[in-house]
């Protein structure tokens, strides 16, 4: 019999589904999924739990899906994440948090675009699908084929539409994520998708693919946008993965609420199958948070080294996951201004993991009036408003100037200078900029209060020491955007190993590479640009940055690109580590790769019939080995 509790707690989960799936979601994830495990705890078999997404009214035009288009499985916890990865290779992405949408393509034309509905049936949205940049409306010619992918709307268009929307005498969205849901279920005005954005995640066709990764290669070379990927051996490679996928989440441009984690042998996935309500093959790690409301008492805006203003509100202290909170980022100017926040105003706040907590939405207004700076508050001058970013466009700004300092001085490993110390080196006219604390003598730290001969030659010898560093530290240090450590490591790897040689990279090679996406590699170049005087300043001051060894980038097969599948006389990563030894890099196929590698003259590979049909030259195992003989 059923318990109170659990018709209950079926009524509630059903409730809150439908407002969620049609965009107007009033409780956060984690209460929601809350409800959903207490009822797994009462009635495990529960067929609320089994169903994916949302019935729509009858009345909106359904379409069948073929595959059905299931939820995913998820976890909250680090360990059970490890132990269902086990010894499994496995692909990470970014959870984008947006509508699942499936596209069907046939002879190179789209065709259809449903949502994920129930997961069986959804809805016909082709007619909004074709206002969406992202997604291609032609591509190479092809039979009839799948893709399925995430809409979502970032940061930058939403306050975009936010106001369109307002202009238009429309109902102003509640916030980014409600947004998608939202648009995708209008009857009118289905040109404001023109804002939404689109990421492809899987592919479904005749092509026979061997790993999960190599369709994400082949749906970037159908011109799609794709979450950048990477692959990790086991469950204990994923620390850092993690951390980069939660500074993301607090400081990205679109929201992810974790990462989504699959085997990356197809075989594994034909084998384990699927439930009813999700694959077994592919689980999303989730980020829990919980949330609260606080009280603002005040703004404070801070000035980050690439002079964009950083909101922050001071709360009343707040517990919070088990700290006391009484700072909350509030991401940028466009959401202080499109929430017209200020003191007195009462905010939901959430934290997930160890990230910063982060504004969510307004609950309660105050009477007070919204104002914002104008003026830089640490140079004065006047701010320019950007899209949704206020900037400090002074290039001697002392806050900005710090800020790069404090960064450089933190990524290079510089001991015993604290950011108490630093500001004390600014304000008696000793260090300007990064290259300044090469040019310290040691009586200069004398000036500094209570720095005696000792601690003098400490920190002397301390900055001294990081005179050499290695490329991807380097990189790091002086602050190129949008590079992790592990990203940089993976450009070196591929024979890019000496400053010279990344300095010269453009987006075609950078797109070779195994998981960058196309947006990333022009930031990240634009970046590396603009640091140029900074870089010609530090090695003039006898910086050494010391070239990666382990990838020649010197040999017969320098600035040649290759791709090997099927099977070859030795493991496919012997060959790998020869062609990198000998100068050439390892890549996916794409126009501008220089050979395709195989023994198997009627491949069915996706990688073999890409290259032909790209026109790519296509060698064997033998001629590649002369080419090594130089
Ligand atoms: N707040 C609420 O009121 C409320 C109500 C219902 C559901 N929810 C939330 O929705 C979730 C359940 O919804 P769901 O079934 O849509 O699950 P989900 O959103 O947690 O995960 C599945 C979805 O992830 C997306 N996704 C993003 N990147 C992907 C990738 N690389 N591969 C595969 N999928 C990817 C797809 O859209 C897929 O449908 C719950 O976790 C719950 O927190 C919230
Ligand atoms: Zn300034």
């Amino acid at each position: 019999m059923k318990t109170a509790r659990i018709q209950e707690l079926e009524k509630l989960i059903l409730h809150h589904k439908e407002l969620y799936y049609t965009g107007h979601a009033e409780i956060s994830d984690e209460k929601y999924d809350k409800l959903e495990s207490e009822l797994k705890s009462l009635d495990p078999e529960n067929p609320v739990l089994q169903l994916v997404g949302f019935k729509q009214a009858e009345s909106t035009a359904k379409v069948e899906h073929q595959r059905k288009m299931l939820s995913l499985d998820k976890t909250y916890d680090e360990t059970d994440l490890a132990k269902w990865i086990g010894k499994h290779e496995v692909v990470s992405v970014f959870k984008i948090d947006g509508s699942s949408c499936s596209l069907i393509y046939e002879n190179g034309h789209l065709v259809t675009a449903k949502t994920r509905g129930d997961g069986q049936f959804g809805e016909n949205i082709t007619k909004k699908a074709v206002f969406i940049p992202d997604i291609p409306k032609h591509v190479g010619n092809k039979g009839r084929f799948e893709v399925r992918g995430e809409v979502y709307c970032i940061e930058k268009n939403f306050f975009t539409l936010s106001k369109e929307m307002q202009d238009m005498g429309l109902e102003a969205p509640t916030s980014q994520r409600n947004i998608v849901a939202g648009l995708l279920g209008r009857k009118e005005n289905i040109q404001l998708c023109r804002h939404l954005s689109f990421q492809a995640f899987d592919i479904i066709d005749d092509e026979v693919f061997s790993k999960e990764h190599q369709k994400l290669d082949s749906l970037k070379g159908l011109g799609f946008i794709t979450p950048d990927y990477e692959i990790h051996k086991s469950g204990k490679d994923l620390k850092e993965r993690i951390a980069e996928a939660k500074t993301f989440m607090s400081s990205g441009d679109y929201l992810i609420d974790g990462l989504v984690v699959v085997y990356d042998d197809l075989k594994l996935h034909a084998e384990l199958g699927e439930t009813s309500h999700h694959p077994r093959y592919k689980i999303a790690f989730k980020f829990a948070g919980e949330t609260k409301v606080a009280k603002i008492n005040e703004i404070e805006w801070g000035v980050s080294r690439n002079g964009t203003l950083t909101p922050v509100a001071l709360i009343e202290p707040t517990e919070l996951s088990g700290a006391m909170i009484g700072r909350v980022t509030l991401h940028n100017f466009g959401m202080v201004q499109n929430f017209q926040l200020k003191a007195g105003d009462k905010i939901e706040i959430i934290r997930s993991g160890e990230v910063i907590p982060k504004f969510l939405g307004v609950v309660e207004r105050s009477n007070g009036e919204y104002t914002h700076p104008t003026n830089c508050p640490s140079c004065a001058s006047k701010l320019v408003i950007q899209d949704i970013w206020l900037q400090c466009e002074n290039d001697i700004c002392p806050a900005k100037i710090k800020e790069e300092i404090l960064n450089y001085i933190f990524k290079a490993n510089i001991e015993d200078v604290s950011d108490k110390r630093l500001d004390e080196m600014i304000n008696k006219g000793i260090v300007a900029g990064i290259p300044d604390l090469y040019r310290l003598k040691h009586d200069d730290f004398l000036l500094l209060d209570k720095v005696k001969d000792k601690l003098a030659t400490k920190m002397f010898d301390n900055i001294q020491k990081t005179k050499h560093q290695s490329l991807a530290q380097f990189i790091s240090a002086i602050g190129v955007e949008g590079v992790s450590i592990a990203k940089s490591e993976k450009i070196i790897a591929q024979g890019y190993n000496t400053l010279e040689k990344i300095q010269d990279l453009t987006v075609d090679k950078m797109l070779q590479i195994e998981g960058f996406a196309e947006k990333s590699s022009e930031s990240i170049l634009a970046s590396l640009r603009k640091k140029r005087p900074l870089i010609d300043e530090l090695l003039s001051v006898g910086v050494v940055v010391k070239a990666d060894e382990t990838s020649s980038g010197e040999g017969p097969l320098k600035g040649l690109s290759f791709c090997l599948t099927g099977a070859l006389s030795q493991p496919r990563p012997q060959i790998e580590k020869l062609i990198k030894q000998n100068g050439g890099i390892i890549a996916g196929v794409s126009k501008n790769l220089s050979y395709l590698v195989t023994n198997d003259e009627d491949s069915t590979s996706s990688k073999y019939v890409k290259a032909t049909s790209l026109k790519v030259p296509i060698i064997k195992e033998d001629q590649l080995m002369k080419m090594l003989e130089g």
